[in-house]
């Protein structure tokens, strides 16, 4: 693996050289030996005197940044015009847009499309509620919710900071499954207003995708919501991340010839997402699952002052095990991280069963980087877009979304998700199955249809779909 992407960082810096004072190959000596790749260089304007350029550097994090900066500062001949990072260049004024469908382009369109006309069309609404599926946006817009409370691994950086990854998440509703999803984050972290809050925006959309919310208030909130509204509600780094582990658990397991009911599973982090990843590996037949917390293994011979970890030791550890992590692990078959960065080494995975799979599934650093482990394990896989097997809610989101709103769902139950699991593990042939290849890419438009088709299959067959929509989806959703 390519150190320079660990972070995924480049920045642009724009130079003036003196030609007289420096050659182009000093500058360059000097950026690679403070920890920067040149990977593009070009040339703005250059005449006897001066040669203006923008330098493309890619750095192994971003503290190199300054370093590398520096360094060139420190060169003769040479001024630092300007520096831009191409992220942040990405995020300015943000990253999503509303666009009208129609133009409007006379006074005729204009009462069309507000007043007067747009008053017989509010009535009609008004007389008959579901028709607010056809008439308006609902039947093909998600809110996608946080409160910021768990952003990533980055922890509580409140509803501002969150905003560039619901954007993000609003990019993604759109790109693969042509769901329009709009990024709402509460500045409140009580349960108690988010529940009112989102059920009082809730008209204008057929969808909620709470998002980033921590644990156990995000299990009370998405409890109350379905209880309460009815459209489906849906946790994603709960759910979302569930179903996409099970799918690539299906495919690792296949690869080392071993069966959930006879492995062992330690879960790392029992938040938001460990919980429910545990509940859906328990519901496909896992037996011998261990969660581990700050505090060490989760065992039913404790009190948790959090209910939901009294709950889940109830139904684990069947062994009673105690201790850390790290003496939790030893003869594990499975590693399952959900927790926070490198906290786990290259010697507690030596400690791990034969042909282990390691699932180092925290945002934006894994609990391990694959780097290290590589050659000892059977099966490795991180929530980054930069590694082989890329197990992270995306998979899940988009397709799951598409469906229900298509079949105009009034919640997602737990046979949708594993229908949903299953449409992602099967789009791997067993011929295709390798351990670089055990889930399919999101850029892999197989997955949405199939997990479309599955899960309004089995929508209908729970009873939960308030229509049957035609095979393939419509653009801009189901009328
Ligand atoms: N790859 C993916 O699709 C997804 C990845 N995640 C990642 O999983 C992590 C957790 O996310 P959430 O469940 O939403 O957050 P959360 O805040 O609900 O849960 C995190 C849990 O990890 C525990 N934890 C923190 N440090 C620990 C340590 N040193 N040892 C053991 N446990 C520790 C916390 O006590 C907490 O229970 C984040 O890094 C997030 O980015 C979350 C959702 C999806
Ligand atoms: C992927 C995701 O939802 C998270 O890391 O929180
Ligand atoms: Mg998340």
């Amino acid at each position: 693996m390519n150190q320079r992407n660990l972070d995924g960082n480049s920045i642009i810096i724009r130079l003036e050289m003196t030609t007289k004072d420096i050659k182009f190959g000093e500058v360059a000596s000097a950026i690679s030996e403070a920890g920067g790749d040149i990977i593009a260089i070009d040339v703005i304007s250059t005449n006897q005197d001066v040669s203006v350029r923008d330098l493309t550097v890619a750095v192994t994090d971003s503290q190199d940044n300054s370093k590398i900066i520096e360094a060139v500062r420190q060169l003769k001949g040479v001024s630092i015009v300007n520096v831009s990072d191409r992220t942040f260049l990405l995020h300015l004024g943000g990253k999503i847009e509303v666009t009208p469908k129609t133009p409007i382009h006379n006074r005729e369109d204009l009462s069309r499309v507000y007043t007067p006309d747009v008053a017989r069309v509010c009535s009609a609404i008004s007389e008959e509620p579901g028709k607010a599926f056809s008439l308006t946006i609902k039947r093909n817009t998600v809110a996608v919710v946080s409160d910021g409370s768990a952003v990533l691994g980055l922890g509580n950086i409140g509803p501002r900071a969150a905003m560039p990854v619901m954007e993000g998440k609003a990019m993604l509703f759109k790109q693969f499954a042509g769901v329009d999803a709009f990024p709402i984050c509460l500045d409140t972290q009580d349960t108690e207003e988010i529940i009112r809050t989102v059920k009082a925006i809730s008209p204008a959309f057929g969808g909620i995708n709470l998002e980033d919310i921590s644990s156990p208030r995000c299990f009370e909130i998405e409890r109350r919501l379905n209880e309460e509204l009815d459209i489906p509600v849906f946790h994603d780094d709960q759910h979302g991340t569930a179903v996409v582990l099970y799918a690539g658990l299906i495919n690792a397991l296949k690869l080392v010839d071993k069966s959930i009911e006879d492995v062992k599973i330690v879960v790392c982090g029992i938040g938001a997402a460990g919980v429910a990843c545990s509940n859906i590996l328990l519901s496909a037949g896992a037996k011998r699952l261990i969660g581990v917390d700050r505090e060490g293994a989760i065992i039913r011979t404790n009190t948790y002052e959090n209910e939901v970890w009294n709950e889940y030791a109830a139904r684990t550890n069947p062994d009673l095990e105690t201790g850390s992590l790290r003496e939790v692990i030893r003869d594990a078959d499975v590693f399952i991280g959900l927790s926070r960065g490198n906290l786990l080494t290259r010697e507690d995975v030596q400690t791990m069963a034969d042909n282990p799979i390691v699932f180092a599934m925290a945002n934006p650093v894994p609990e391990i980087m694959p780097a290290l482990v590589e050659d000892i394990v059977a099966v490795m896989a991180t929530g980054r877009s930069d590694y082989p097997n890329q197990i992270n809610n995306v998979l899940c989101f988009p397709g799951m979304f598409r469906a229900v709103l298509d079949c105009r769902a009034t919640e997602i139950n737990e046979e949708m998700k594993l229908a949903a699991a299953q449409a992602i593990a099967s789009s791997i042939s067993d011929e295709e199955r390798t351990r670089y290849y055990i889930i399919p890419s999101v850029f892999n438009d197989k997955v949405v249809k199939s997990m479309r088709s599955r899960v309004i299959e089995a929508a209908i067959k729970t009873g939960v779909a308030r229509r049957v929509p035609r095979e393939q989806p419509r653009e801009g959703g189901e009328s």
